[in-house]
């Protein structure tokens, strides 16, 4: 598996194609009267389709209430979001499960694999959830990409933790979403195996056309992207793309954000 650091010669600028994720005014607070907490003070800001954007910033910035809110795991207390087209505020419980269903990946810091299942299984897990039967040489070229058909027939609990991100990854990309959603994916690796879930991250939207939303504390991690945006106190403070895109650069801003 070829993982090699990005270049940082070759920058790749971020496409201007249809927006995967469309936030204006977000605006959240975690619970009512004198316990609400802020998290998000307004946040505006296109993901175009078919990109990799790092979401960064200090503990508490937001991160997460972002990416849980552009994904329709959390309602906003305000703005709106539209996801693949869709304008969320619109949809019911059900119409917003059947989206991220169809339409979306997750991947999580900790894998949320299914103990009981074999890696196959838990790879082929969307598409029985959606009533789909597996295509079998689609599902081993699935996990041919992600380097497990050898490991296709153990239990996540056998495999290492970068081999069970790689499930996990193979399980989100398995319905050909068109977005994938990443709350730390690396945050449990170490550097080698974190850089092969990146690799793979960034094939996903160069080969597939995939867009890659990434919640991150590395900046390692976050320059494997097209675009890194960086939160402070729930507000978007910052954005880096192009020739900024170098883990240095990354390193450098967040530093400046925390002293
Ligand atoms: N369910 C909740 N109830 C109350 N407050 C919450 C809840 N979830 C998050 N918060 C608060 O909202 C703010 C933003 O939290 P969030 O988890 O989005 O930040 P983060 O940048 O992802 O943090 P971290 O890097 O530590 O994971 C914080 O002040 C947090 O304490």
């Amino acid at each position: 598996m070829n993982t090699t650091q990005p270049s940082h010669t070759v920058h790749r600028q971020v496409p201007t194609r249809n927006p995967a994720v469309d936030l204006r005014s977000l605006h959240k607070a975690h619970g009512t009267g004198r316990q609400a907490v802020t998290a998000l003070h307004g946040i505006n800001h296109t993901i175009p389709s078919g990109s990799f954007t790092a979401v960064m910033g200090p503990s508490g910035s937001g991160k997460s209430t972002l990416l849980h809110c552009a994904a329709g795991l959390e309602r906003p207390s305000s703005g709106s979001v539209t996801l693949a087209g869709q304008e969320l505020a619109g949809l019911s419980e059900r119409q917003l499960t059947l989206l991220r269903r169809d339409r979306i990946g997750f991947v999580f810091q900790d894998f949320h694999l299914v103990p009981a299942l074999t890696v196959a299984a838990n790879v082929a897990l969307p598409l029985r959830l959606a009533g789909r039967r597996p295509d079998p040489r689609r599902l081993e070229e699935l996990l041919a990409d992600v380097g497990l058909l050898d490991k296709r027939h153990r239990r996540p609990a056998e495999l290492s933790g970068g081999q069970q991100q790689r499930a996990a990854l193979a399980r989100a990309l398995v319905t050909h979403p068109e977005v994938v959603f990443a709350d730390e994916p690396t945050g449990a690796l170490d550097r080698a195996s974190g850089r092969e879930v990146l690799n793979l991250l960034r094939k996903a939207v160069d080969d597939r056309g995939t867009t890659v939303v990434m919640v991150t504390h590395d900046p390692q991690a976050a320059a494997w992207a097209d675009e890194v945006l960086v939160l402070a106190d729930g507000r978007l403070v910052d954005r880096l793309t192009g020739t900024e895109i170098t883990a240095e650069t990354i390193a450098a801003r967040m530093a400046a954000l925390e002293v």
